[in-house]
C-alpha cells in the first residue's frame, strides 16, 4: 500500500483516518472545493493550521494531508481516489454537467448509482463506502464500523487495508450497489425523523418511522445492508436535524440549510424527489407512502402534520 498514492476528493472523515495510519504514510492530495473564510483562502488555512475550520472546525487534520486546489492537479498522479463530495456536485467533478447527477437517478436505462456514473465518465473502478460515520465522531476516533461494498475481491482487500484502524472498523460485502442504494435512501427516512422530532411525536413513532423506513428500503433495493447507518443518520445526522427544524419553524429548507449547515449540504430531499421520480415512473407510489410523504412535504407543500398519515395508512399494517 505504501507504493499507492492516494487522492481525497473533497473530505469530511477521511482526511482525520490519514492520522495514525501507516498507509497513509506519505503526502496524501486532498482536493478542497477552494473558498474565502475570513479573508484567507481555504487552502491555505488548511496547509498552514492543518484544520478545515469551515466544513470540520475544531478537528486537527495530519501534516501529510495537503489541501490542493486544482482537482487534476490533486489526483494527477493518485492510484487510489476517494470521492467524499455531496452528490449534487458530482456533475461538477466529472465535469459532465449536461448529466443529471443524483444519488439515485432515473437514467434513460432506469436506476443509475452515483458509483456507475463516474465509473462511466472517468472509467475506473468503482467501490462505495457507507457509514454508520458522522463525521465529527470519526474525527474524534470514536468506534464505528463502515461497510464497503466492492464486487472485485482483491480491490475488496486493499480497501480494507487501508481504511482500517483500531476505531474504525471495515466490512467488506460483494453487494455494492445495494450498499449505495441504502446510503442514498436512509437520508429520506431521517428526513422524516426529523419531522417527527420537530411535531414532537415520541420515540415509539419515530421507532415507526425507521422501520417503516427500512420496510420501504427492502422493498426498493431488494435487500437489506444498511440499517447501522439508518439509525444513525435518523438520531444523529444533519437531515433529521434540518427537518425537525424544518418541522418546528415553518421556513424552508433551502432556508434552513443555508442557516444551520454552512455551507453542508442535505442528500434526503433531493434524494426523496429523485426516487419520487423513478417511483411514479414505474407506477409503485403507493407502496412507499413514507417517501412519497417526505416528497411531498419538502416539495409539494403537503403540510408537515400530515406525516402521520402514511404511517397510520403504510400497506405493512394492511
Ligand atoms: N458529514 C458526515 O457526517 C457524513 C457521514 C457519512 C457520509 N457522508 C456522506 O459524504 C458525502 C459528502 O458529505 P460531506 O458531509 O463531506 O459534505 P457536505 O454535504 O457537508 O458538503 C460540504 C462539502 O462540499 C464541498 N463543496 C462545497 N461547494 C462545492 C462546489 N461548488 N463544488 C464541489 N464541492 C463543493 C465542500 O468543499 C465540502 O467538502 C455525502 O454523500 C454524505 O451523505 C457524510
Ligand atoms: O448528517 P447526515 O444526515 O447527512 O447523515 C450522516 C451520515 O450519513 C451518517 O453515516
Amino acid at each position: 500500500m505504501t507504493a499507492a498514492e492516494i487522492c481525497i476528493i473533497s473530505y469530511l472523515q477521511f482526511g482525520t483516518n490519514a492520522r495514525n495510519n501507516s498507509k497513509f504514510d506519505s503526502t496524501v492530495n486532498m482536493w478542497v472545493f477552494e473558498e474565502t473564510v475570513n479573508g484567507r483562502k481555504l487552502t491555505e488555512i488548511i496547509n498552514t493550521d492543518h484544520e478545515n475550520v469551515k466544513y470540520l472546525p475544531g478537528h486537527k487534520l495530519p501534516e501529510n494531508v495537503v489541501a490542493v486546489p486544482d482537482l487534476l492537479d490533486a489526483a494527477k498522479s493518485a492510484d487510489i481516489l476517494l470521492f467524499v463530495i455531496p452528490h449534487q456536485k458530482v456533475a461538477k467533478i466529472t465535469r459532465q454537467s449536461h448529466l443529471k447527477q443524483i444519488g439515485v437517478d432515473e437514467g434513460p436505462d432506469g436506476l443509475k448509482l452515483i458509483a456507475e456514473v463516474i465509473h462511466e465518465k472517468l472509467g475506473i473502478k468503482m467501490s462505495v463506502l457507507m457509514g454508520a460515520n458522522i463525521a465529527n465522531e470519526v474525527a474524534d476516533e470514536k468506534f464505528c464500523e463502515t461497510t464497503i461494498g466492492c464486487r472485485d475481491q482483491a480491490q475488496g482487500a486493499l480497501l480494507k487495508e487501508l481504511m482500517q484502524m483500531h476505531h474504525f472498523r471495515v466490512t467488506v460485502v460483494q453487494e455494492a450497489d445495494v450498499v449505495e442504494i441504502c446510503g442514498a435512501l436512509k437520508n429520506i427516512v431521517a428526513v422524516g425523523a426529523g419531522f417527527c422530532d420537530g411535531l414532537g411525536f415520541g420515540d415509539n413513532m419515530k421507532a415507526a418511522v425507521i422501520k417503516l423506513g427500512l420496510m420501504e428500503m427492502i422493498s426498493f433495493a431488494r435487500f437489506c445492508g444498511g440499517v447501522a447507518d439508518l439509525i444513525t443518520t435518523c438520531y444523529g445526522g444533519r437531515n433529521r436535524k434540518v427537518a425537525e427544524a424544518f418541522a418546528k419553524t415553518g421556513k424552508s429548507l433551502e432556508e434552513l440549510e443555508k442557516e444551520m449547515l454552512n455551507g453542508q449540504k442535505l442528500q434526503g430531499p433531493a434524494t426523496a424527489a429523485e426516487v419520487h421520480t423513478i417511483l411514479k415512473n414505474k407506477g409503485v407510489l403507493d407502496r412507499f407512502p413514507l417517501f412519497n410523504a417526505v416528497y411531498e412535504i419538502c416539495y409539494e407543500g403537503r403540510p408537515v402534520t400530515e406525516f402521520i398519515h402514511c404511517l397510520q395508512n403504510h400497506p405493512e399494517h394492511q
